[in-house]
């Protein structure tokens, strides 16, 4: 981090750097159970403070002219090119990642500008056409304050993926980031500072559940921009309930079904390798990892089990500067680790057949191996997302009963089909609920380029990435011409002569 920093003053509120003034906020280090960072959370004056910055700053922020707003993005982009490394080697401290995910983090949050500049000129730009009365103009405006909160498997990447869209529309902001990554929030927001965004547009609360339910419950917010878990976005939808004026977009879990189907022998390999990419990168730890493995019962789908249960039990897991470096890093903290195992055991108790047991290295660190548990027999497994490293088996003798157990869930995040079969894929492509859906590729690393969001549990149809545009600018429609004249036709019964 950098030295010339005080970390302990974690909020940036109207352009100054200061203390929360609520509960101690302490970090740990996942990967060594050491407290890593010490401060204090936000409390509901602190809140109210930043929200009232924002409202303060909307006005000229959203009169800027949009290139210049670009700029300040574009600005912001080259200082996180500049200091990637020492970005990623923070997200690795406080969530655990490994280093070459944290980068890859880093660079996805660098490339989001100028694909969200690119998006917000082509889904909320400016239009004009010539109409028989003058001229029919369409332009976007910002809706004013939003509530940013950020998740912790991608403390950098995915609250960036609200904010940077948002102030290139020309809102102003309360971010409120994961409880796990404060000094990633800090160092990002230094990033903007930086890059000459002026006072009051985009204000840091660091906090838990309690600074984030002070900032939802904040009245003068103009909407809230969600990426979370389900538990809490289903919360702040009832919280909204009634509101139609408020904006809400909601990035939410998934319970992810990936099915594999008339694999050759030649396939496995492949399809082995996109199974792990699936559900175990990022230790399981993505919205759009596969938790349910739906496959053909039969020996070609034995073969393709026995091979997938060696690939993952040779899965390396360590701490993220190890070298050689491991694959998996741990989950975010060693209740979490705890959480899961016990949701292994669950599964275990309800008859599930565990194929690879998934196993904890102590008790005080968040590393976990991989762990695949064939649910075939199981009775009444609830529809849930397991954030970790936590894999089922379904076993299928059709294809229809492969598609109706994809569905057999209230998400509706990813969903993918690894098979050479052109025909299952436009079957799969037109039945399996989920805003990302692919065929021989994972469930896992979807573009910005393209939209992002799910159905069902996973999402309010306010989908991110390229369409975050669309709920950072409202659309007003207008028919205009300078010239004030009596049309040529009148309606019957309408006359202006005068007598
Ligand atoms: N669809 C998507 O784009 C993505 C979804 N996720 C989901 O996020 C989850 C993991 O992230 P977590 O940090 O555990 O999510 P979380 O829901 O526990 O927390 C998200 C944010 O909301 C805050 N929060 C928690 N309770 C709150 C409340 N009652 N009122 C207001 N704010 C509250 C937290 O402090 C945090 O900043 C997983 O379920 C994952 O699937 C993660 C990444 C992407
Ligand atoms: O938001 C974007 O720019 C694209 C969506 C994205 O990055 N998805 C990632 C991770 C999201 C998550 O699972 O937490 C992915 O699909 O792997």
């Amino acid at each position: 981090m950098n030295t010339r920093f005080n970390t302990t003053l974690s909020n940036h509120i109207d352009g100054a750097w200061q203390a929360g003034g609520g509960v101690p906020l302490v970090t740990i280090d996942p990967a060594t159970g050491r407290e890593t960072w010490a401060g204090t959370a936000s409390s509901a004056d602190d809140v109210d403070r930043a929200v009232r910055a924002a409202r303060a700053a909307f006005e000229d922020w959203a009169m800027t002219p949009p290139a210049e707003r670009s700029a300040v993005c574009l600005r912001f982009r080259d200082l996180l090119r500049a200091h990637g490394d020492e970005l990623a080697a923070l997200i690795a401290e406080e969530v655990g990642k490994p280093m070459w995910e944290a980068r890859t983090e880093v660079a996805t949050m660098a490339n989001k500008i100028d694909i969200s500049i690119q998006a917000h000129a082509a889904r909320t730009g400016a239009t004009a056409a010539k109409v028989a009365d003058g001229h029919a103009v369409l332009r976007h405006r910002p809706h004013g304050v939003f509530g940013v909160f950020g998740p912790y498997n991608f403390p950098g990447h995915l609250p960036n993926g609200h904010i940077v869209p948002a102030l290139i529309a020309g809102n102003t902001l309360v971010f409120k980031p994961s409880e796990y990554a404060p000094r990633t929030a800090m160092r990002t927001v230094q990033f903007w500072v930086e890059a000459g965004l002026p006072d009051g547009v985009l204000n840091l609360v660091n906090g838990g559940r309690e600074t984030g339910v002070a900032l939802a419950r904040h009245p003068d917010l103009d909407g809230i921009l969600f990426t979370g878990s389900s538990r809490t976005g289903i919360a702040l939808h009832r919280q909204l309930a009634g509101r139609p004026d408020k904006m809400l977009a909601l990035e939410m879990g998934g319970n992810n079904p990936l099915v594999v189907w008339d694999l050759a022998p030649g396939d496995i390999d492949a399809a082995v390798h996109h199974t792990v990419m699936s559900a175990f990168v990022s230790a399981g730890q993505r919205c759009t990892c596969a938790r349910r493995l739906i496959v053909q019962d039969g020996p070609a789908a034995q073969a393709f089990l026995d091979r997938l249960v060696a690939v993952a039990r040779g899965l390396r897991v360590g701490p993220p500067h190890a070298q050689p470096e491991p694959f998996m890093g741990p989950v975010v903290s060693a209740a979490v680790a705890w959480n899961l195992l016990e949701a292994q055991a669950m599964l275990e108790a309800r008859g599930g057949n565990v194929l690879l047991r998934m196993r904890q290295a102590d008790a005080d660190t968040g590393f976990l191996t991989a762990g695949i548990v064939d649910v075939t027999d199981a009775q009444t497994i609830p529809d849930e997302e397991w954030f970790g490293p936590l894999l089922q088996v379904v076993r299928v003798a059709t294809f229809d009963e492969a598609l109706r157990a994809a569905n057999a869930t209230e998400f509706g995040l990813a969903a993918a089909l690894l098979s050479p079969s052109p025909a299952l894929w436009q079957r799969f492509a037109v039945k399996v609920r989920a805003g990302v859906v692919n065929w021989n590729r994972p469930t896992t690393g979807a573009a910005s380029s393209a939209p992002f969001g799910g159905i069902g549990k996973s999402g309010n149809h306010r989908p991110s990435a390229y369409y975050a545009a669309d709920y950072c600018a409202w659309p007003v429609a207008s028919i205009e011409t300078p010239d004030l004249a009596v049309p040529a036709v009148l309606p019957p019964g309408l006359s202006l002569d005068r007598p």
